[in-house]
């Protein structure tokens, strides 16, 4: 049974989302790749070696010099990154993890079935929530046994980019390895692990590649490649932490087709940026306030909204009043039912079509003030 997609003729603000949309090139490896273990073919014992297709010079050659690196690996998405390395890492009973406040839920599952202890890096609350090198050091002081730190880059909930170097000196210093978890980076904006700072970088494939998912990258100093890429006893190439092989299928063709597209894109970071900017300004000229970092570095954006909130409590459909008023506008992303807060991503969209966003937000506004 085919079931067309209900959203496809519409504007897509959804953070989530709009990072993932495929390049014309992974369309069509997406119908020549379909099949099963397509990818498989030529197998010659890991996925990471396949060379027909050319998996192994993308994972070897062209994937450690994008994420500025020494070792990468394919995952089957950023939370599979980085639970390996949580897992790798929590051989030691009692061992606890530090993350930024602002972490994703994925992160913290992770840590749960990794069995380490989570402690967090405190944020500095309403408005900004900014977490700090500092916030750092504080959870590190307090922590008996931490074995690893992870730095979200940019979270997932206010887009913000905590000072990775800083907070990379602190975990050093501490001697403790820290995963910087660039779902949200990896793909959009250009990043080199040496330069920023870190041991680790895990990026998603269809949140921010333009990849069809679940598919991820991980990325890691030499270091660490020996404990992260430990073999099987029995199954000598198989890497233990990837189950033998990850994404096996369609997924690393279309991570690979929009590679050339990805590598455009990043050259083009800060004109996202000023359109997300931009964008915070018309609509806090709206009464709509952008929380979070400002002047905000990312098209992830967090909006408190007092004025569609007040218009929730009296219009006829209640608080899903501003998801039918957008829907019926064509544009798709902002959660049913939330009218207070909620975040939106301006990634990739035209001038026009931001435009029309804000227009859409304003007319809505003046329907229910008349
Ligand atoms: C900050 C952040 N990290 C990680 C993830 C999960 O990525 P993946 O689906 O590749 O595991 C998300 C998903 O929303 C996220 O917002």
């Amino acid at each position: 049974m085919f079931y067309p997609r209900q959203t496809k003729e519409f504007i897509n603000i959804d953070p989530l989302q709009t990072g993932g949309r495929l390049s014309e090139e992974a369309k069509k490896a997406l119908v020549e790749w379909g099949d099963g273990y397509s990818v498989c073919d030529f197998c010659t014992g890991t996925l990471d070696s396949i060379k027909t297709p050319p998996i192994y010079k993308f994972v070897h050659e062209i994937l450690p010099e994008f994420l500025g690196c020494d070792v990468a690996r394919i995952t089957n998405g950023a939370r599979e990154g980085k639970f390996a390395i949580m897992h790798a890492f929590s051989g030691c009973k009692g061992g606890e993890i530090i993350m930024d406040e602002n972490a994703h839920y994925s992160s913290y599952v992770s840590a749960e079935r990794a069995g380490l202890k989570v402690i967090f890096a405190k944020n500095s609350g309403y408005p900004e929530y900014i977490v700090t090198a500092d916030d750092y050091e504080t959870a590190i002081d307090s922590a008996k046994n931490p074995v690893l730190a992870l730095v979200t880059y940019p979270d997932g909930n206010y887009g913000n980019l905590p000072n990775i170097k800083r907070i990379a000196k602190v975990c050093e210093s501490n001697s403790i390895p820290l995963i910087v978890n660039g779902a949200y980076a990896i793909g959009r904006m250009d990043f080199k692990l040496k330069r920023m700072g870190g041991d680790f970088i895990v990026g998603s494939g269809h949140k921010s590649m333009a990849s069809a998912g679940p598919v991820g990258v991980l990325g890691m100093k030499e270091d660490y490649a020996d404990i992260v890429l430990k073999k099987s006893e029995k199954f000598k190439v198989k890497e233990i932490e990837m189950l033998g092989c990850t994404a096996r299928g369609v997924v690393v063709m279309t991570l690979i087709a929009s590679f050339p597209h990805i590598v455009e894109r990043i050259k083009r970071w800060d004109e996202e940026v000023r359109k997300a900017r931009y964008f915070a300004e018309r609509f806090e000229e709206l009464g709509i306030i952008q929380l979070g970092e400002k002047p905000h570095n990312h098209d992830l954006m967090f909006f408190e909204s007092k004025v569609l909130y007040e218009i929730s409590k009296k219009a006829k459909s209640g608080r899903f009043f501003l998801y039918k008023e957008l829907k019926k506008k064509k544009i798709h992303g902002i959660k049913p039912g939330l009218t207070k807060h909620f975040k939106l991503s301006t990634y990739m969209l035209s001038e026009e079509e931001i435009e029309y966003i804000i227009r859409a937000f304003e007319e809505i506004i003046e329907k229910y003030s008349g």
